[in-house]
């Protein structure tokens, strides 16, 4: 038997970073968006193995070291059943790209599982395993758009209206999500910049409430986007260039390298993407809108 999962990709409306804490993590406040960018995760009884396709793969690994292995293994534990699942990942998420696709390959795999094995699971069940896994994983499962806070895996959904168009400019190579967190405390420590506590900003909330996108892209932030700049100073071109095309707003998404630009509509998407494209500014540029739900059984 087998199940086919598909889990979007996330952008990052919001990633206020507050300081160090003793365990190595930041305490967030992460307003993630679930965006038209998807896995797909096939899960088959068998033994544990995981194989990869698609166009740009390099660094996702095949052993039990990649998240969806773990994830599985995580499962059949909680379960005490036997983690037999090859695991099977058509990926669309570009790998280290502030995207999250590790995470959410990982959320799609406990769904499978799950799907495979305990049907009945609660969704709290697997957020719950998800959040061992990663801070990112839970909101894969959840989808839309929500903030997490704690190390960003304490989630709470939050009401938006209508949809919004955004271009995703995929970077040569990634970044180390880990690397990124750092050079920020290291930035932080060299400006003598105290980290304060982060707080959800009221304009973003009220625009997302309002459906209003140009409100939106003034609204977005990112406290890693100085970090990720800093390792790979070429983004500023890239953002720059989305700004110049008319992006209603431009951030890193997460800890990057993607750069992530505002439509109005998809014809702007469409446009703005191509210019990008045409200036040369980004390894590729992709169209896709949001809020989309979670990991979804198809
Ligand atoms: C930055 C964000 C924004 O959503 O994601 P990406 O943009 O990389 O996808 C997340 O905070 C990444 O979440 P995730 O990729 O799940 O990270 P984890 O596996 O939990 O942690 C990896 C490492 O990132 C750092 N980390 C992560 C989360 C957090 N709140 N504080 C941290 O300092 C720690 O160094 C940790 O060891
Ligand atoms: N299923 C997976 N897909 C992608 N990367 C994975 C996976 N499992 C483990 N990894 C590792 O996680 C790293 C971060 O990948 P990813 O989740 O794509 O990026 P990000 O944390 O920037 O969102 C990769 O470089 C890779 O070594």
């Amino acid at each position: 038997m087998s199940v086919t999962v598909r889990v979007p990709a996330k952008v990052n409306l919001q990633l206020g970073v507050g300081p160090l804490r003793d365990d190595g993590y930041h305490d967030l406040v992460n307003v993630f968006h679930a965006v038209s960018l998807f896995d797909e995760v096939t899960v088959t009884e068998g033994p544990l193995a995981v194989t990869v396709e698609g166009a740009s793969i390099e660094g996702v690994p095949t052993g039990p070291e990649n998240l969806a292995a773990r994830a599985a293994v995580l499962l059949a534990g909680h379960l005490g059943v036997e983690a037999a699942a090859s695991i099977h990942i058509r990926k669309e998420i570009p790998v280290a790209g502030g995207m999250a696709g590790g995470s959410a390959d990982a959320a799609a795999a406990l769904l499978g599982c799950a799907a495979l094995w305990n049907p009945g699971l609660p969704l709290k069940t697997l957020m719950e395993l998800g959040g061992q896994l990663g801070s990112d994983v839970p909101f894969a499962l959840l989808g839309g758009t929500a903030v997490g806070v704690g190390r960003g895996e304490v989630l709470t959904p939050l009401p938006t209206s209508g949809e919004y168009h955004w271009i995703f400019a995929l970077a040569e190579g990634g970044l180390s999500t880990p690397a990124v967190y750092a050079e920020c405390d290291r930035l932080r420590a060299a400006f003598e910049e105290h980290a304060v506590w982060p707080h959800e900003s009221p304009a973003l909330l009220a625009a997302l409430a309002e459906g209003d996108a140009k409100a939106l892209g003034a609204a977005l932030t990112n406290d890693l986007q100085p970090a990720a700049l800093s390792l790979m100073p070429s983004l500023q071109r890239t953002i720059a260039a989305g700004r110049d095309f008319g992006a209603l707003g431009a951030l890193v998404s997460g800890s990057g390298p993607t750069c992530a630009f505002l439509a109005g509509d998809a014809e702007h998407a469409a446009d703005i993407a191509a210019a990008l494209r045409g200036a040369g500014v980004a390894r590729a540029a992709v169209a896709a809108s949001g809020p989309v739900p979670g990991a979804t059984v198809l």
